[in-house]
């Protein structure tokens, strides 16, 4: 098959062909180089209507030329997201195309074809995907039929952000490439120090481009300022993709997008992926940046498929979002999602060590997370006089769990040693001051700042992102059977909800709220705490941990985006979200602030493609 693609989004106008056959793809391109400052839609629209019919041409005049020319099959178009002046030349250029040519016509969301050129080079079977381009960035994850976003930019696309910064200092667009350029001259000394802004496996950029501006203002050397400006948004990036490996259980990343051609993104990126087993896969230049060769392997794959367009239903969708895209190409049942069971990072080892002075250690576990290692140990008695806080009685059979903060190679270590130490602390802080505010977490038995590792009281038997996976259903079961309270995954996202009311009453946000830091059933603690501190026993069994990114504040904007976080995580893991979103946001309506409800449909309305 030989498809026709158009791209022309916002800056670059490009026509290609790509044919089945032989995999290969010509690109015929035009970039809109604005004189000054950054891309004016208008000018934008009008290099479009002048560029796009004379790349098609060349692409149409070239494929004709060829021996035994074969046609062409269907054409493909950038139907969204971007600027809404330059999408109308596109969609106008191929629905006429596709009429003269009598052949389908197939709408294609730019930000899958971003990352389906990754998957389609590598041969990936199911990755995860890490869009890194001008106008956005975003985590991408198949689940159910659909790319789910595991985690994205709360304001700015990550090259904006980058080129806001260029533009200050009036260096011409694009930015992103002079950055990369002005960052290896630095010195190397001192990290500037800027905002690193994860909240679960959401991000934001916009405290950043200001400070690498007041930075500058204030007389830091510019490539300093570079320098710090990559290792901080990179470092978030890949910290971010990082977790969605491991929250996923994915071992394949794919990186796509304009700013995917910066080495020192790509080197954090394969850093990572190196550390954990897992394979990264970039692919070379020509497929990151916009053009339209994306677009026509992409179109192949959905005109395959039959996924074309009626003209009427053909229209351009400026904030098109990729979950929004119903993926007919691929007919595989695998899926990745928060619930993701085949954690390659993690192992079970047998001790056997059994030495009465530390505690019978009857098994040890070791498992890889996205930023610690988790030991979980057996003890026979627990050391009052070694806990940190105080609560449940003594002498029982205690486990704990040993959780220490490994460093980062892919981040600078400077950057590293201040983020495992900050989390190490407010973890600790968070964990204790949550639990006399009501909510049911871990007791913090040891901290030792130094080597970043804390040792925590064992709470739950499973996480809440196994039950909505349904790994959990035999539990449930099992529990109905000995005549338990057994509750539905509605009833523990209602009880989440209630814990967040009341840590936000208390003026904390938790930062990463996700279904994977919910720790359900347990049964002995149940027992233990059933009656007392005014716990109940529906309240008792789900537990809120790693409060690492958490911090305090009464802001109703953070408390939303806590609900955000969670609520996406649902969204990525669950068949069938809406059950228990409600459930949650009811449980947090019973004790928490309604104004942090009405923000919540602000955050998630919020147009992120400006
Ligand atoms: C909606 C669509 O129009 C938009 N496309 C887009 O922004 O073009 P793209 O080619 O994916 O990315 C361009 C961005 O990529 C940055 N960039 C290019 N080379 C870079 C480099 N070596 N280092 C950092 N950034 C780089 C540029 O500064 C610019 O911000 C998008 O995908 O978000
Ligand atoms: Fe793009």
């Amino acid at each position: 098959m030989r498809v026709l693609g158009i791209e022309g989004t916002a800056w670059c106008a490009s026509a290609a062909l790509h044919d089945t056959e032989t995999d290969e793809t010509r690109i015929e391109s035009n970039p809109y180089e604005p004189e000054s400052g950054g891309i004016h839609p208008r000018e934008a629209a009008e290099h479009m209507a002048d560029a796009i019919p004379e790349v098609v041409d060349t692409v149409l005049s070239d494929a004709a030329a060829e021996p035994g020319d074969r046609g062409i099959d269907a054409v493909a178009f950038s139907r969204g997201p971007g600027l809404g002046p330059c999408l109308r030349v596109v969609g106008t250029a191929a629905r006429s195309l596709a009429g003269a040519l009598d052949v389908p016509l197939v709408g294609v969301n730019h930000m899958v074809a971003h990352l389906e050129v990754g998957r389609h080079r590598s041969g990936f079977e199911n990755p995860v995907c890490l869009n890194a381009s001008g106008a956005n960035a975003h985590l991408l994850g198949y689940h159910d039929g659909r790319y789910r976003i595991l985690g994205e930019t709360m304001d700015a696309g990550v090259g904006n952000a980058i080129d806001k910064f260029t533009r200050h200092v009036g260096w011409s667009h694009p930015g992103g490439p002079k950055v990369e350029a002005a960052a290896v001259e630095a010195d190397g000394g001192a990290l500037l120090d800027l905002p690193y802004v994860v909240k679960g496996m959401d991000f934001s950029f916009s405290g950043i481009s200001s400070a690498a501006n007041d930075a500058y203002d204030d007389g830091e050397p510019i490539e300093e300022v570079c320098f710090a400006l990559q290792e901080h948004v990179f470092g978030m990036l890949t910290e971010v993709s990082e977790r969605a490996l491991s929250l996923t259980g994915a071992d394949e990343l794919v990186l796509g997008g304009g700013v995917g051609q910066n080495d020192r993104l790509r080197e954090m990126l394969d850093t990572m992926c190196a550390a954990r087993d897992a394979e990264f896969y970039a692919p070379e230049s020509k497929f990151l940046r916009d053009n339209a060769g994306m677009i026509a392997i992409l179109g192949a794959k959905m005109a395959a498929a039959g996924d074309t367009l009626q003209i009427p239903e053909s229209s351009i969708d400026p904030n098109f979002r990729p979950d929004e895209v119903p993926v007919t190409w691929r007919s595989d049942a695998s899926s990745v999602g928060y619930g993701g069971t085949s954690d390659r990072g993690s192992r079970e080892v047998e001790s056997g060590s059994d030495d009465p002075a530390h505690g019978s250690r009857e098994s040890y576990r070791d498992r890889r997370g996205a930023e610690a290692v988790v030991e979980i140990v057996e003890e026979g008695r627990v050391d009052e006089a070694s806990r940190v806080d105080e609560g449940i009685d003594g002498g029982v059979a205690s486990r704990l769990v040993v959780k220490r903060r490994v460093p980062k190679r892919y981040r600078h270590p400077e950057l590293d040693r201040s983020i495992r130490r900050d989390r190490t602390v407010s973890e600790a802080r968070l964990t204790s001051e949550a639990r006399r505010a009501g909510v049911p977490t871990p007791l913090v038995h040891d901290v030792d700042v130094p080597n970043a590792t804390l040792t925590l009281q064992h709470v739950g038997d499973h996480d809440l992102a196994a039950d909505l996976d349904g790994v959990s259903k035999a539990t449930e079961k099992r529990g109905a059977a000995e005549g338990e309270n057994s509750r539905r995954p509605e009833g523990w996202a209602r009880t989440v909800g209630e814990h967040l009311a009341r840590l936000h009453s208390a003026g904390m946000v938790h930062g990463d709220p996700t279904t994977r830091n919910v720790r359900v059933g347990d049964r002995r603690l149940n027992a233990d705490r059933t009656g007392r501190e005014g716990v109940d026993q529906a309240a008792a069994d789900v537990f809120l941990i790693d409060f690492g990114l958490g911090y305090h504040s009464g802001h109703v904007e953070d408390h939303a985006m806590d609900l955000h976080v969670f609520e996406g995580s649902v969204v990525a893991t669950a068949a069938e979200p809406e059950p228990l979103i409600e459930a949650f946001e009811s449980g947090y309506g019973e004790y928490g602030n309604r104004e942090v409800l009405d923000r919540l449909r602000d955050v998630r309305g919020r147009g992120r493609y400006q």
